[in-house]
């Protein structure tokens, strides 16, 4: 087909019936507001929120808020806020469906009035993000703002909010304004806490505010809304050229939003609601008094092997998640590491990690094209929680980590690689990366990655930075190969 329409409202009557089951009624007004509508909210959230809806109804629309660029709003925009979901099982089954749960889209850089207005509506009830983990910009050390982060002191001075914590802010202020009712506040990124640390970042960019201001300001905030932890989990690519032209295949209509991620979707949320929330729990989601156990399985178990597929993955010339696991000796070496060190680490926390053969069945699904690229980026703020602390605590109980270290080793080499024999990485690897050429070491390297990780030493008092230069002369000397082969022979 040579120019297929875009979707659109008026496409919904001509397209085939399984593909629109379960689209909320036009009407349905907005209760969510959703910053970061990247590839994983559209696949997750607003699935789930749009099958909320059909089990009980409400008004549960989201308004998707992008707070960078526009792309995604300009795409969503033209098509009436439809856009495709398709859920690709590792069998062989495709199931394509058209998501109507966004019903109104704003840029927060560019109109951030009207984002603010979104927040601060009594309408809205819950507000959600997904801004990538160095979209926090904060010091996991200390779990506060990074200082000195020229960013946020500009969004505190007052320019019209760029950054994440700062349109939050510049919303919940106006709406403490209109004192409207309680809110509820949930963050939906792969880290640690994430509800507790985005308290923490709201409550230190108040601080930042003239006193008068920032002090009343954070009272009503901690009084009236709550910041609930969630883990989620599903793998949701990013999207690949040609996804829109799939779509035209199948429905006839283009569809520049489109997004593939794989079928199994699963969200844990912290039961503390401040007020109404959608009936997420009617299709799937678990709300939980304790978030700890599951988070330790997927920030350890899940995202931890990802990372080590990406830095160990990418110098053996693997380009997805499925062909690292499908190589005959990262294979082997991921599930070493992941039964030996990460799922025991897991349970230690009370997790119920996934069995080894379950897991890597799963990230390893060949039809999904997950770049080993897009998760080697924000390596700086993802290894602590994934490798370091499940390596630290191994330590602690009188155990070498020794296949975490080496996967830890893996990224600082990839890091020490010149920058045009290795995929381009975010600004802050390429800072670390900057550290390491002008010859620091491995280390150091570790050292700036240690942020919130507890007791680094071992009873030998050689700590863990020593284990992971241990790690990097040995890939230097073996190869990656050999290092994992003797690993895990
Ligand atoms: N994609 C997945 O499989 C998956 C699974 C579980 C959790 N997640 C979480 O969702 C996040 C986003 O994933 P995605 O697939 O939607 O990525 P994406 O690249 O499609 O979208 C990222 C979104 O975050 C925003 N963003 C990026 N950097 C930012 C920054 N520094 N400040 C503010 N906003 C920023 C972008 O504008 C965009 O809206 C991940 O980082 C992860 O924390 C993703
Ligand atoms: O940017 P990240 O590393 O937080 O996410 C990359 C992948 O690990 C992530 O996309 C996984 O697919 C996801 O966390 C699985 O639920």
């Amino acid at each position: 087909m040579d120019h297929p329409p875009r979707l659109s409202r008026a496409a919904r009557a001509h397209l085939p019936a399984e593909a629109v089951r379960g689209l909320p009624p036009e009407g349905a007004g907005v209760g969510i507001v959703h910053l970061g509508p990247g590839a994983f909210h559209r696949a997750h959230q607003a699935v789930l929120t749009q099958e909320a809806m059909a089990a009980e109804g409400g008004d549960w629309s989201i308004c998707a808020a992008a707070g960078r660029g526009r792309s995604v709003v300009d795409a969503l925009r033209a098509q009436d806020g439809l856009y495709t979901v398709t859920d690709r099982a590792a069998d062989g089954a495709d199931r394509l469906r058209v998501v109507g749960a966004i019903a109104d889209t704003v840029s927060a850089r560019d109109e951030p009035e009207r984002f603010a207005v979104a927040v601060a509506a009594s309408t809205t009830h819950v507000v959600t993000l997904t801004v990538t983990e160095a979209g926090y910009r904060h010091d996991p050390a200390t779990g506060r703002l990074a200082p000195d982060d020229p960013e946020t002191a500009a969004d505190a001075a007052g320019r019209p909010p760029r950054t994440a914590v700062g349109q939050l802010v510049r919303g919940l202020q106006v709406r403490s304004r209109l004192d409207g009712p309680p809110l509820t506040v949930l963050s939906c990124d792969n880290l640690p806490a994430n509800g507790r640390l985005l308290r923490d970042l709201v409550e230190s960019f108040c601080a930042l505010l003239p006193e008068r201001e920032g002090g009343p300001l954070w009272e009503w905030i901690s009084a009236r809304t709550a910041f609930c932890g969630t883990v989620v989990d599903q793998v949701v690519p990013a999207a690949e050229p040609g996804d829109a032209e799939r779509v035209a295949a199948a429905l006839g209509y283009r569809d520049d939003a489109a997004v593939v991620g794989e079928a199994y979707r699963s969200w844990i949320i912290e039961d503390a609601f401040a007020g109404p929330r959608p009936a997420w729990d009617r299709v799937g989601a678990r709300l939980v008094g304790d978030l700890a156990p599951y988070e330790t399985v997927k920030l350890r178990c899940v995202n931890a092997v990802h990372s080590a597929a990406a830095y160990l993955g990418l110098p053996l010339g693997a380009a997805t998640v499925a062909d690292a696991v499908g190589h005959p000796v990262l294979r082997p070496f991921l599930a070493a590491l992941y039964e030996r060190e990460l799922a025991p680490s897991a349970a230690a926390h009370g997790g119920e990690p996934p069995g080894v053969e379950a897991l890597l069945g799963r990230l390893g699904n060949p039809r999904l094209r997950h770049r080993l690229a897009q998760i080697a980026l924000q390596g700086a703020e993802k290894l602590p929680q994934r490798l370091l602390a499940p390596a630290a605590e191994h330590l602690a109980a009188g155990r070498e980590p020794r296949l975490a270290c080496l996967a830890v080793a893996a990224w600082a080499r990839l890091l020490r690689t010149p920058p045009d024999e290795r995929p381009a990485l975010d600004p802050g690897s390429e800072r670390v990366a900057a550290g390491l050429a002008a010859a620091r070491g491995p280390r150091e390297a570790v050292d700036l990655l240690r942020g919130p990780v507890p007791a680094l030493c071992g009873g030998s008092g050689r700590d863990l930075g020593d284990r992971v230069a241990d790690a990097l002369a040995e890939l230097e000397r073996e190869g990656v190969e050999g290092a994992l082969r003797a690993a895990a022979p």
